[in-house]
């Protein structure tokens, strides 16, 4: 009996990956923050300032002194002398007084003195240096105060962050213009398989154009890591060795396609074993698509064995790689991967014990998403293409039925 037979689960297969793998504080680079979505933050980043920096109004209307309002109604305004404006971008040429107002606009800088703003519509201004307001204001009514949204020297961003659009804007806020940034880890990709040619070639009736290198390099491009490839490799022993020896000494990470399963030519988990120690950790995971996945580390490098079927590579890849550049980078924040509750169209049959990722298409009726499973083949890279999403069936479900409701992953 092969030896893959002996499945574990997801799960704990990739913790008992992970506590093989020496994992350190990542290497890091200075780059610019414009370059930054999706890099992992190297150092912690503070406030260099207050933000704001100056207490602004969130309204257009008349910046005064709260107390001044005080009682003001529709039926019985109070009026107010108005003293002048307060310019966009200028900070105020005077102090407000007691019993007078000056108008503002939003994000105006809120003048000296005054604590509140009235907005322009509960405001009436039936001369031109005096305004009827009818509505009261409470102290720090419709203002931002200095340090309101972070204090100065607060850790703003810690290490170990994702960039994100948000995290960008916060950066320019404060004009950080350079990031230190976890380096990206490399992956070295090989696809192996004497039937797999180059996309750009025509293949003969029985061969197929490499799939596998290009789906996991955008895979890899789309969760921080940098993507080198290895080409295609024939299934002879030896020259795999030899590619992955290379690739084990340029990458930070090696995935190996195809061959991980029971046939003679399956050669990967071998060729793995072999170049560098402890070597495979698992072969075999209870999962459906990808269950002759190989999970190694050869002289501390993580190695992943993919099995040759295009959905079952970008599946298994899906699953285990993101986790894995996560941990090299030092990202302190799991990401969470995108997921939506909705309801099974059908009764659908799984195997209890072992976790299925089934591709669905989504629609949405009465306001729940409907998912309806399409039924496919992992050598089908067109079945993954057509669905929005993987539907889990978890390891204790021996099947469900039509109208359950499922979670669904985006991949
Ligand atoms: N007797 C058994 N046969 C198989 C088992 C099993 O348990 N017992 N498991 C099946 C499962 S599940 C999978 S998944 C596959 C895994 O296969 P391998 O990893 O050994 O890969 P190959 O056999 O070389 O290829 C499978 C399939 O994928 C195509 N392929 C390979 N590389 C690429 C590529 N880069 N781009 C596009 N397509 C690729 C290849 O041509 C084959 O059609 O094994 C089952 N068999
Ligand atoms: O894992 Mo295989 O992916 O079931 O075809």
């Amino acid at each position: 009996m092969p030896e893959f037979l002996k499945l574990l689960t997801p799960q704990n297969a990739l913790n008992l990956w992970f506590e093989n793998i020496p994992f350190s504080f990542p290497k890091y680079e200075e780059i610019k923050t414009t370059d930054g979505l999706g890099r992992v933050t190297a150092e912690d980043i503070k406030a260099l300032h207050p933000m704001p920096s100056f207490s602004k109004s969130t309204v257009d209307g008349y910046a005064v002194m709260a107390k001044d309002t005080y009682g003001a109604s529709d039926s019985l305004p109070c009026y107010i002398k108005l003293t002048g404006e307060i310019l966009m971008g200028r900070q105020p040429d005077r102090m407000l007084v007691a019993g007078t107002a000056m108008l503002i606009h939003t994000g105006g800088m809120l003048p000296e003195g005054a604590d509140a703003v009235v907005m322009l519509e509960h405001t009436q201004s039936s001369r031109s240096d005096e305004i009827e307001v009818c509505r009261a204001v409470a102290p720090l009514e419709n203002i931002i105060q200095v340090g309101e949204d972070v204090r100065q020297g607060e850790v703003v961003i810690p290490a170990g962050t994702r960039i994100r659009p948000a995290e960008i804007g916060g950066l320019m806020a404060f004009g950080i213009q350079t990031i230190k940034a976890a380096w990206k880890p490399k992956v070295g990709l090989i696809s192996t398989g004497d039937e797999v040619v180059p996309p750009e070639s025509t293949p003969t009736i029985a061969q197929v154009r490499d799939i596998n290198t290009y789906s996991l390099e955008a895979l890899v491009k789309e969760h921080g890591g940098e993507a080198i490839r290895y080409g295609i490799v024939p299934d002879r022993p030896a020259e795999l060795q030899k590619v992955l020896h290379s690739a084990l000494s340029e990458c930070d990470v090696v995935m190996i396609t195809a061959g991980s399963s029971a046939s003679a030519r399956d050669m990967t988990s071998k060729v793995i074993q072999e170049a560098g120690k402890p070597g495979v950790i698992v072969h075999g995971i209870n999962i459906k698509p990808g269950k002759p996945a190989i999970l190694a580390v050869c002289d501390g490098k993580p190695v992943i064995g993919l099995p040759g079927n295009p959905v079952s590579a970008l599946v298994i890849a899906w699953l285990f790689l993101p986790a894995l550049l996560e941990r090299m980078q030092c990202l302190q924040t799991t990401i969470i991967k995108k997921q939506i509750a909705a309801r099974l169209t059908i009764n659908f049959a799984s195997l209890a014990g072992r976790e299925d990722y089934i591709p669905v298409k989504l629609t949405m009726e009465d306001g729940i998403y409907q998912a309806e499973p399409i039924f496919f083949k992992s050598n089908l890279i067109f079945n993954l293409v057509k669905a929005d999403g993987l539907m889990v069936i978890p390891a204790d479900a021996n099947g469900l039925n039509a109208g359950d409701m499922v979670q669904v992953l985006f991949f």
